[in-house]
Formats: structure tokens, C-alpha cells, sequence
């Protein structure tokens, strides 16, 4: 993707007073009492509405929440607004609407340096249609656009992508730029030795990214339910674990592709089996080949964290996606924990290490080292896109540079 212009090249007389339209990716968390239970996405946008503040432009903020269908009071965005204040240090106004003439009327009477919050883009569904004339009249509402909503990026959605056709500048904020610099930059021109973690549930779920990493790393550990279909394709018993009988065949292809390229691909050598899916169940530690009928893998076992640790020893860069077990379970996430655990101790040696989104984020802020990481994704889906080589469509529809 060519590089794209950047909030950072606006100076302050493209801004001051100007109405800018600021889409951020407010998507988090609620509890059932509405309360955000993880801030890292509002935290995540301060830096490019601060900076804009700073400049006297008047804030539009818009994002969605969840996947609602119509307008759907559980997934306002007002539950976001007294963290985002607090933050800001101003009191960012709730609009009642993300379009309309209340909306205009409240941006209006917006100050330099004031921010107003629009509600959920996506109560209209002609938000997910990319309906032009739904984009227009947001960008009816401003005067030019930035594109901060990194976890949103690979939808082309109204307020993603439709709205660039409308408004002039369309650029970059300050976590898109980093979120590219780290997900697309570090991965195209990695410090060598490069290597890719990859786990999570699913082998199917990450054929792309390790097809892509295949092509750029010299080493690729596997870790995560994905693990026993590979098992499998190489005739061992797998007892109860995770299978996906379907890719038995991809699996050898991967590591048939992976021989070719030279990459040094590790499996864990032994794994803890349990004899069900249960913080109660009855646990062991078993070899790779070695795992019983009606026990099911579901974490990496000690010999394997050991030497996963000490191959990752001589990386110059990391790139980590999934987990290496069930890390929601105390008892499954020992596995998980000492990777993120020696990432950090790695970080603090200069190695770039690179967590790309979704349950390896959570597992790392679980065990409290997300601000060790050189970069924690603040994006599942488009992460996983930029790592399969994909481009993004709300990064593609801005200026480049
Ligand atoms: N051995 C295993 N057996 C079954 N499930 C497993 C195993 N190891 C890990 N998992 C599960 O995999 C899930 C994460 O897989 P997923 O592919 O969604 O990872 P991710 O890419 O980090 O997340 P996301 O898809 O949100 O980006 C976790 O819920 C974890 O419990
Ligand atoms: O949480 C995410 O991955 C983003 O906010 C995108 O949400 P979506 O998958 O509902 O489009």
C-alpha cells in the first residue's frame, strides 16, 4: 500500500476552526450495566484528537458499536463518553444522531477545540451498504476527514471509505499510521532473525497468514488448537483435541511449503491434555505423539515453552497472532502466559515484538505486559487482513502521501 498522507502534515492553519470528521474505532466492551470494561480503543484515539484540540479544530467524532440492526439502545455510544472526557480533559458532547439537522445544530455551536461524539454509524444500515448519498451527508457535516479507526480499516463502509469521496483531505491519524508502521513496515523489512507465532483455535482461520508469514520469516512456531490437525497429518493420535479433518492436507502442504522455504517451522513437543473442556477437568502432560484416546490437547506443554523460548532468543523481530491454548481457562493458559511473558523480557533487549490483535492482545493485557510490547494491535480482523498481505480499504480511499 502507498504510504498516506498524515494528520501530522496538517499544520495548524488547515485546521483551526475547520469542522474536522474524525472516524475512530470506539467498538469496546460492555458489561451488562453498559460499563466499558476495556478502555484500550478510547485510550488508543487521544493522541490525534489531542493533537487536533491543540490546533483549534472543532472534533466530529464518529465510530460504531457492535452489530446493531436498526437503532438499538444497548449499543449507543454514550457509555464511552465520561471515560473519553475524562481522557481529553474536556466534556465531549453525546449527539442524539450521526446525521440530521439536530446534529449539524450541535456542531455549529462546537468551539475550537470542542469534540462531539455522533451515535453508532452503523444504527443506519445504509452505513455497512456503503450507501454514497448515507456518506455524503456525513461529510456534509465537515470539512475534511481523518481516518483513525484502524480495527474498522478493512470495511468499506460509509464512514470508512465512502465518506473519502466527499471530503477533502481524507489522511491518516496517528494510530493508523502506527498500526501500519508496525503491521505492514516491520513485517516488509523485518530486523532478522524474523519470527511468526501463530495459534488460536482454527488452522482454517489463519491459512492466510501463515501462507503470507511463510514468505517473510525464518522461523514460524505453531501453538493453539491448530496444532493437532498438523499432529494428525503426520499420523499421530490425537485423542479427543481439536481436528479439522478437511485440512489434513493443507496442513502437510504448509509444512512441506515451509521445508522449501527454509523456514524453521516448530510444533510444540508435548502438550497438557485434559480429559474434558473444564477448569475442573483432570489434567497431564503428555508428549506430541503420545496423547491418549478421550484426552484432548489444550495447551503447550513445558518442554515445548522451553524451547520456543530459547528459539526465540535470537529474533531480531517477533510477530505474535493467537494463543497457544484455551488461556481463558487458568489452568490451559500457562502456555500463552510464557510467551507473552518472554516477548517482554525480548522487548526490553530491543527486539521489536508485535501483537497482532485479538486474543493474544487479551492474553497480553491479561497478564498485565501490553505496555512492554514494542506494538499491541488495536485491531482483530483488519490485523489479521494486513498480515495475510491484504490491503485495507479504509486506508487505501486516503490522499497518499
Ligand atoms: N488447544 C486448543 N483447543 C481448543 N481451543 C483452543 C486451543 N488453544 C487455543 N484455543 C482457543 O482459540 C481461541 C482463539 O482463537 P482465534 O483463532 O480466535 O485467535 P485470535 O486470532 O487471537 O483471535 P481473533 O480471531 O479474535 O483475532 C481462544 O478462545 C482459545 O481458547
Ligand atoms: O472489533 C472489530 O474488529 C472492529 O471494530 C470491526 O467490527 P466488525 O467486525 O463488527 O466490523
Amino acid at each position: 500500500m502507498a504510504t498516506k498522507r498524515s494528520v501530522g502534515d496538517l499544520k495548524e492553519a488547515d485546521v483551526k476552526g475547520k469542522r474536522v470528521f474524525v472516524r475512530v474505532d470506539l467498538n469496546v466492551p460492555l458489561d451488562e450495566n453498559l460499563k466499558v470494561t476495556d478502555d484500550t480503543r478510547i485510550r488508543a484515539t487521544v493522541p490525534t484528537i489531542k493533537y487536533l484540540m491543540e490546533r483549534g479544530a472543532r472534533i466530529i467524532l464518529a465510530s460504531h458499536l457492535g452489530r446493531p440492526k436498526g437503532v438499538t439502545p444497548k449499543y449507543s455510544l454514550k457509555p464511552v463518553v465520561p471515560r473519553l472526557s475524562e481522557l481529553l480533559g474536556v466534556n465531549v458532547e453525546m449527539a442524539n444522531d450521526s446525521i440530521g439537522e439536530e446534529v449539524e445544530k450541535s456542531i455549529a455551536a462546537l468551539p475550537n477545540g470542542g469534540v462531539v461524539l455522533l451515535e453508532n454509524v452503523r444504527f443506519y444500515k445504509e452505513e455497512e451498504k456503503n450507501d454514497p448519498e448515507f456518506a455524503k451527508k456525513l461529510a456534509s457535516l465537515a470539512d475534511l476527514y481523518v481516518n483513525d479507526a484502524f480495527g474498522t480499516a478493512h470495511r468499506a463502509h460509509a464512514s470508512t471509505e465512502g465518506v473519502t469521496k466527499f471530503l477533502k483531505p481524507s489522511v491518516a491519524g496517528f494510530l493508523m499510521q502506527k498500526e501500519l508502521d508496525y503491521l505492514v513496515g516491520a513485517v516488509a523489512n523485518p530486523k532478522k532473525p524474523f519470527a511468526a507465532i501463530v495459534g488460536g483455535s482454527k488452522v482454517s482461520s489463519k491459512i492466510g497468514v501463515i501462507e503470507s508469514l511463510l514468505e517473510k520469516v525464518d522461523i514460524l512456531i505453531l501453538g493453539g488448537g491448530m496444532i493437532f490437525t498438523f499432529y494428525k497429518a503426520q499420523g499421530y493420535s490425537v485423542g479427543s483435541s481439536l481436528v479439522e479433518e478437511d485440512k489434513l492436507g493443507l496442513a502437510t502442504s504448509l509444512l512441506e511449503k515451509a521445508k522449501s522455504k527454509g523456514v524453521s517451522l516448530l510444533l510444540p513437543t508435548d502438550v497438557v491434555v485434559a480429559d474434558k473442556f473444564a477448569a475442573d477437568a483432570d489434567s497431564k502432560i503428555v508428549p506430541a505423539s503420545g496423547i491418549p484416546d478421550g484426552w484432548m490437547g489444550l495447551d503447550i506443554g513445558p518442554d515445548s515453552i522451553k524451547t520456543f523460548s530459547g528459539t526465540l532468543e535470537c529474533t531480531k523481530t517477533v510477530i505474535w497472532n493467537g494463543p497457544m491454548g484455551v488461556f481463558e481457562i487458568e489452568k490451559f493458559a500457562v502456555g500463552t502466559e510464557a510467551i507473552a511473558k518472554k516477548l517482554a523480557v525480548l522487548s526490553g533487549t530491543g527486539v521489536t515484538t508485535i501483537i497482532g490483535g485479538g486474543d493474544s492482545v487479551a492474553a497480553v493485557e491479561k497478564v498485565g505486559l501490553a505496555d512492554k510490547m514494542s506494538h499491541i494491535s488495536t485491531g482483530g480482523g483488519a490485523s489479521l487482513e494486513l498480515l495475510e498481505g491484504k490491503s485495507l480499504p479504509g486506508v487505501l480511499a486516503l490522499d497518499d502521501a
